[in-house]
């Protein structure tokens, strides 16, 4: 197992003034400090803060009433930085190295570049020229997605981030991975004989993995119109559970070990081909339509600053296939959307049904065994079984065994959040939930494949509050299956 110590860090903080520190990592630095973890954090950013204004913003991010609140604060420090000046790295280094001393900090810094990804490779060179990456203790990068929009340029900035960092010092994070039910697909798997001696195409007969949301782009329009439901979600997000549902048993669970067997999965997926592009993909762009609340949304084009021509999806649907021992012949059905009618993550494994079952003829309502890992807003597991209802007459009817967490978790004065997790991880040196880049390599491969042949897939169009367009349950009915529906835990 991976060792967990907690070193003391300095943490510079890129893109401090900026929305995900404040919604994210401001509030989980908090709880990881709590947690007895010893850091000083240097935010940077263009905008002018003094130490103190500095304090007073991190503080409003924080949750109502919280305790060691000063002490926590006062370990925040301040610079005024354009990242594309190297002059201003020369100051950051004498002020770092006051910081450093001032706390112990033993030379242990983490960078977190929470800025938009042009900056990554700017940024890394800088750091490295001011002497900031010399250091008497470890040195590791936190990036955030997307690293590049293509192979071709996530290939160009990986190129960059090696030139000032080792593999191993690079983190790339895929928030998703820090979530609790995402964490539990290994223990579900693996910890239980009675799933794994059915986990594969003898008995399997399709998997079903949803990212709903029904937000839209928000204020990160400028951002969402050049990225598109594709590689904001299905490059990143989706790969890691596909991967995660589908990898075999590592033979230790070391990160390495891991990440090797995902890496093993996305060589396998069966890439895209032209010609068989439209049964596998579906790309669809939302139009103004009601949410299940009663809310009246308008389309897409109606998101302030998206222009009235853009033919970004906001809507991805597909067939994958891994053409693999395993999963030979088995379908990975896959789609994620904005502004659908719920917010759900959820994966779904549909059994096959038995030859000649006598049962599907006489009760014509049962429906197959299906194992449903929810990983949010729910977060637990249902398995669907056909049971005969108590009583002489009994019918064999569908029922649900769930195991929830919601309960412990409303329960739980504090659960940890995805960001909380990872930050604590990396401060530790545990890069098992962290994309290595081969992982980043192959799904760039893959959405790659996507993006090129579907130029000739006419964009299609679902009303806001549904759970998309039309073709997406076509693609899955070539199959003879069905989406099943989102279900909330009781
Ligand atoms: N927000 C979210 O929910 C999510 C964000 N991400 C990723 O996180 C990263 C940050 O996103 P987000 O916080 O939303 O972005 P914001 O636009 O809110 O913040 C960007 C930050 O970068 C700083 N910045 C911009 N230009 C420069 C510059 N030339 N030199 C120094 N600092 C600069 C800004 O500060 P200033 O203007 O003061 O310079 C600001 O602090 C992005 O990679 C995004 O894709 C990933 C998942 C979710
Ligand atoms: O990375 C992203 O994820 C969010 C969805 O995250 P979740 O944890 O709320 O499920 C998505 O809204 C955003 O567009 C995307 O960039």
């Amino acid at each position: 197992m991976v060792e967990t110590t907690k070193e003391p860090t300095l943490i510079f903080m890129f893109g401090a003034t900026g929305d995900l520190a404040s919604r994210k990592l401001y509030p989980a630095l908090y709880e990881i400090y709590k947690k007895g973890n010893e850091f000083a954090v240097i935010g940077l950013a263009r905008r002018q803060h003094t130490h103190e204004s500095y304090r007073s913003m991190v503080d409003r991010a924080l949750p109502q009433g919280a305790d060691r609140r000063k002490e926590f604060l006062d370990r925040f420090y301040y610079q005024p930085l354009d990242i594309t000046e190297p002059e201003n790295f020369a100051r950051l280094k004498n002020i770092s190295d006051q910081i450093d001393t001032q706390y112990q900090l033993n030379g242990n810094r983490m960078f977190y570049l929470s800025l938009a990804p042009r900056f990554f490779g700017v940024a890394a060179r800088n750091l490295k020229k001011a002497g900031l990456t010399e250091t008497s203790g470890w040195k590791r990068l936190i990036i955030e997605k997307p690293f590049g929009h293509n192979l071709e340029s996530a290939e160009k900035l990986n190129h960059d981030l090696l030139e000032v960092f080792d593999e191993a010092e690079i983190y790339r994070i895929d928030h998703y991975l820090g979530k609790e039910m995402v964490q539990n697909i290994e223990a579900l798997r693996f910890a239980n004989p009675i799933f794994e001696s059915v986990w594969n195409h003898r008995s399997i007969a399709n998997v079903q993995i949803t990212l709903s949301e029904t937000l839209g782009v928000g204020d990160r329009a400028s951002y969402y119109d050049q990225t598109g439901a594709l590689l904001d979600m299905v490059q990143n997000h989706i790969m890691q559970l596909l991967t995660l549902t589908a990898m075999e048993p590592p033979s230790r669970f070391e990160p390495e070990d891991i990440r090797q067997e995902k890496v093993k999965v996305l060589k396998s997926i069966r890439p895209m081909s032209s010609d068989a592009i439209t049964n596998q993909i579906v790309r669809a762009q939302y139009k103004q339509g009601v949410m299940p609340d009663g809310t009246r949304i308008g389309g897409y084009h109606d998101e302030n600053n998206i222009d009235s021509d853009s033919d970004t999806e906001t809507f991805v649907a597909a067939r994958l296939f891994i053409d693999n021992y395993r999963w030979t012949g088995v379908p990975f059905y896959i789609r994620t959307g904005k502004r659908l009618a719920a917010k759900s993550t959820e994966i779904v494994i549909q059994f096959k049904d038995i030859p000649n079952n006598p049962y599907l003829y006489e009760f014509n309502h049962i429906g197959p065994n299906l194992l449903v890992i929810h990983i949010q807003p729910d977060e637990g597991l249902s398995l669907k079984l056909n049971v005969k209802e108590f009583g002489e007459e009994g019918e064999t009817v569908p029922i649900a065994m769930n195991f929830s967490n919601n309960v412990k978790r409303q329960a739980d004065t504090h659960t940890p959040d995805a960001y909380e997790r990872l930050l604590s991880d990396c401060l530790r040196g545990d890069s098992t939930n962290f994309t290595r880049w081969d992982e980043v390599a192959f799904s760039w491969s893959l959405t790659d494949s996507i993006v090129a042949a579907w130029k000739d897939i006419p964009l299609d169009y679902y009303e806001a509050g549904t759970m998309g367009p039309a073709s997406s349950d076509r693609l899955l009915a070539l199959d003879g299956f069905c989406w099943w529906p989102l279900t909330r835990m009781e």
